[in-house]
């Protein structure tokens, strides 16, 4: 059994079948939804109505990663209308303890996500706080970027905490993930991924899921079975 999880996401969609979209990426462990407020990063996406209708209609949960100002505020109502795992960035909570156990107690799953230059070391504290950490392999903003080597090494020293901790948190990776850097995300201890572009800019986007967990499945010495 691969512990690999892929998260397509949505931003690199057609925002005009925004339902159609979701249903081709069925076989997904979960669909990535970006919500950006033009504020934190330089892009505005959708808020709580256009996400809350959309999880609706959707058959995979919903892996939501705020790229906003004010998580405190914003983040518990992505809980409260269905979101399986809320992610807000510690750049952009006041009170990251408290955030984190007030969308545990709504029965989502706490993610805390970090730009690429933020080190991780400051947060490792936190980890039983959390049930995931996203290393953000790209600036975050836009999809279609390329994937940025130089945060390896924190993803190795997040991957090496959270093994020598009791707590349970998945470690994802976003931005820039495709065949060709899957690999070496999943070296480095990534077991959540997120792929845009590489997904939804392909014809076949179940292939283009397999292809993916198949080799990041392998990455990991786990081969490519669920
Ligand atoms: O959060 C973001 C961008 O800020 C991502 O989730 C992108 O949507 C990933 O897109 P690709 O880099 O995979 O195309
Ligand atoms: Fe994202």
């Amino acid at each position: 059994m691969s512990h690999v999880r892929i998260h397509p996401s949505i931003l690199s969609a057609d925002f005009a079948r925004l339902g159609e979209e979701l249903a081709a990426i069925e076989t997904a462990d979960a669909a990535h939804v970006d919500v950006m407020d033009n504020h934190f990063v330089p892009n505005l996406t959708w808020g709580p109505a256009v996400v809350e209708r959309l999880r609706e209609v959707s058959p995979v949960p919903f892996d939501v990663h705020l790229m906003i100002e004010d998580a405190d505020r914003w983040a518990p109502r992505y809980a409260e209308i269905g979101c399986e795992s809320v992610t807000f960035h510690a750049e952009a909570a006041t009170a990251p303890i408290k955030l984190a156990r007030e969308l545990r107690s709504q029965g989502a799953r706490a993610g805390m996500a970090l730009r690429p230059a933020t080190p991780v070391e400051p947060y490792l504290d936190l980890l039983p706080e959390l049930d995931l950490l996203l290393v953000m392999t790209v600036e975050p903003g836009f999809g279609g970027q390329a994937f940025l080597d130089v945060t390896l090494p924190k993803l190795r020293r997040a991957a090496e905490a959270i093994r020598g901790s009791s707590a349970r948190v998945a470690l994802q990776v976003d931005g820039g993930i495709s065949e060709a850097t899957i690999e070496r995300a999943a070296e480095a201890g990534a077991d959540v991924f997120v792929a845009g572009s590489s997904v939804y800019g392909a014809a076949d986007r179940a292939g283009a899921i397999e292809g993916l967990r198949g080799r990041a499945a392998a990455a990991c010495g786990l081969g490519a079975t669920r």
